[in-house]
């Protein structure tokens, strides 16, 4: 199948390129660079740089490439910042998909694949997550993910696109020959900051908060592996033959984590010491999200590879490790 894949020069984008050339698919890149990286798309695979709200643009690349399926990967990603910038991010997240969805239908490519979030759920009353609990998204973020699985959703009922939704908990990893990883600037995530403040690169480790209603007190998150991800988005392909489609699936491992699990987890597999000290309540934070993943490995036939958090984090930092300023270390 050639694909387009959309923000596929991010961190979890660049990972399911290589997914796709493994599974025999022909992947093309499109992505505008804003946090991206051109480092991260080997050289051999047609990449342009592009802004996915250019409708134009966008529908002719769609055209000349012959693309027979969208996946869609572009966002602005930080909470903290969608809420005191919910322009910027219905903006992006909400009008570009617009401009990219209408150029799928004016070049008539019909199967799409979106990167939705667990934050669609906002904090719910019973766990572990299934799909059909109610969607009720705290922060502007999450919000604007919600509205265009709405838009998807009407999409797939009059027949124009059939889609594929996947609501991501905490994607986390690298790839397992340590050469594409993790680099958000600025970074936020538990994992590569763990990372930092045991090199050194970066101060010690602020906990969010340690009296939460959970064992240890810290928060729960579920860590999921990047190639776990694009695994299950390959996996979903076949769904999408049929018109009128709308499919959706939470992807995470099911298994509960602590902020201080991390931490130790982290100490072990790098041998070092994580600095870190007690802070207040993150705001917007859950205590706890953790994915009932029955959904995805029933109807697609996937599972999660990497089912320990110390396997997680091994690649990880063997990526930190070889790269530790992430894409400018080349
Ligand atoms: N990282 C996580 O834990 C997580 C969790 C849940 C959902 N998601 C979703 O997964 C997707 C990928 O996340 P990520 O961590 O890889 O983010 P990322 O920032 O690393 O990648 C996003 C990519 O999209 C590109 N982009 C953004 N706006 C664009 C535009 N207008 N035109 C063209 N390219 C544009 C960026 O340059 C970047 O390369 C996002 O949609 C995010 O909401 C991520
Ligand atoms: O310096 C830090 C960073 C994080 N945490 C804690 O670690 C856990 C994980 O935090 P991350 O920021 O790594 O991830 P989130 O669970 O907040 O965010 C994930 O889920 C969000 C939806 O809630 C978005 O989808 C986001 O992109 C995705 O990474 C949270 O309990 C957080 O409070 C700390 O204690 N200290």
């Amino acid at each position: 199948m050639k694909v387009l894949v959309v923000g596929g020069a991010g961190y979890i984008g660049s990972h399911c390129v290589r997914q796709l050339i493994e599974a025999g698919h022909q992947p093309v890149v499109l992505d505008n660079l804003v946090y991206g990286h051109r480092a991260a798309v080997d050289e051999s695979i047609v990449f342009y740089q592009e802004d996915l709200g250019n409708r134009a643009a966008v529908a002719e690349i769609l055209k000349n490439e012959q693309i027979e399926l969208v996946m869609h990967f572009a966002a602005f990603i930080n909470v903290g910042e969608s809420v005191h910038e919910p322009l910027k991010y219905y903006e992006n997240n909400v009008g570009n998909t617009i401009q990219l969805l209408q150029a799928m239908v004016d070049a008539g490519v019909k199967k799409f694949v979106f990167s939705s979030t667990c934050a669609t759920y906002g904090e719910p009353d019973k766990l572990p997550l299934v799909e059909d609990l109610p969607q009720a998204p705290i922060n502007p973020y999450g919000m604007t993910k919600l509205q265009v699985e709405q838009l998807l959703k009407d999409l797939a009922h009059c027949g124009k696109i059939s889609s594929a939704v996947f609501r991501y908990f905490n994607a986390s990893g690298a790839a397992i020959d340590g050469t594409i990883g993790e680099d958000h600037s600025p970074e936020s995530h538990l994992i590569p900051l763990a990372i930092f403040a045991a090199t050194g690169q970066r101060p010690a480790l602020k906990v969010f908060g340690t009296d939460y209603p959970t064992p240890d007190g810290t928060c729960l998150r579920d860590y999921i592996h990047v190639d776990d991800l694009s695994r299950a988005h390959i996996a979903a392909f076949d769904k999408l033959e049929a018109d009128n489609t709308f499919v959706h699936y939470n992807l995470g491992t099911g298994t509960p984590i602590s902020v201080k699990q991390i931490i130790d987890s982290v100490e072990k597999v790098t041998g070092l010491t994580v600095p870190h000290e007690f802070a207040p309540r993150r705001a917007g934070d859950p205590p706890a999200l953790y994915a009932d993943n029955s959904k995805a490995r029933e109807e697609l036939g996937w599972q999660p590879k990497y089912n320990s958090v110390d396997d997680l984090i091994e690649t990880a930092w063997k990526w930190h490790k070889s790269h530790p300023n992430g894409y400018a270390s080349k």
